[in-house]
């Protein structure tokens, strides 16, 4: 199984790649995480939040591979503890797709594509940075990896 995090935004901030690369480059060979980038819509366009997002959508959907699990990252998505989503983890390596974990812009995610989703996780009730989804993201499943694996980074 590849955990893909599939991203609107490139050129991030110097502490948001360090803290992504510090957490994915952890996760073994056999559930390796990877980021793919989509460009974010220019903010100086005029356009509204809507017609930003369904540009943004449409880059999001032509990286989308056709067997995947899509994974939505949302501020009102489901609450998962790391043992639940080691589960899901778990759950998703025995049926064998790959899974797509979704970052929306700085407006959010087309409607459609949350519509879309297997399922929509939140990692906090607040609205977080965009940018920031990134690291705490990874490190979330690199510790929910360790709880699987016993591994010493989080051991229940
Ligand atoms: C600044 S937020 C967009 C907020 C926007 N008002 C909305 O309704 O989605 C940008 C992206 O970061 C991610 N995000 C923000 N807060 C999050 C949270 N608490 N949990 C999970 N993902 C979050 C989502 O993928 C969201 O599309």
């Amino acid at each position: 199984m590849r955990l893909l995090v599939l991203a609107v935004g490139t050129r991030m901030p110097d502490w948001v790649t360090i803290g992504w690369q510090e957490f994915a480059r952890r996760l073994p060979r056999e559930c390796p995480l990877e980021l793919h980038e989509v460009k974010a819509e220019p903010r100086t366009s005029g356009k509204p939040p809507a017609a930003l997002m369904t540009a943004e959508a449409e880059r999001l959907r032509a990286a989308l591979s056709a067997r995947r699990r899509l994974v939505v990252l949302d501020e009102r998505g489901d609450d998962l503890s790391t043992r639940q989503l080691a589960q899901r983890l778990e759950k998703w390596q025995g049926e064998g797709d790959d899974v797509v974990f979704l970052i929306g812009g700085p407006d959010g995610l087309d409607p459609t594509l949350k519509a879309e989703a297997h399922e929509r996780i939140r990692l906090s009730s607040l609205t977080l940075p965009h940018a920031m989804v990134r690291p705490l993201l990874a490190e979330a499943l690199y510790r929910a990896w360790s709880l699987s694996h016993n591994h010493p980074y989080h051991r229940e």
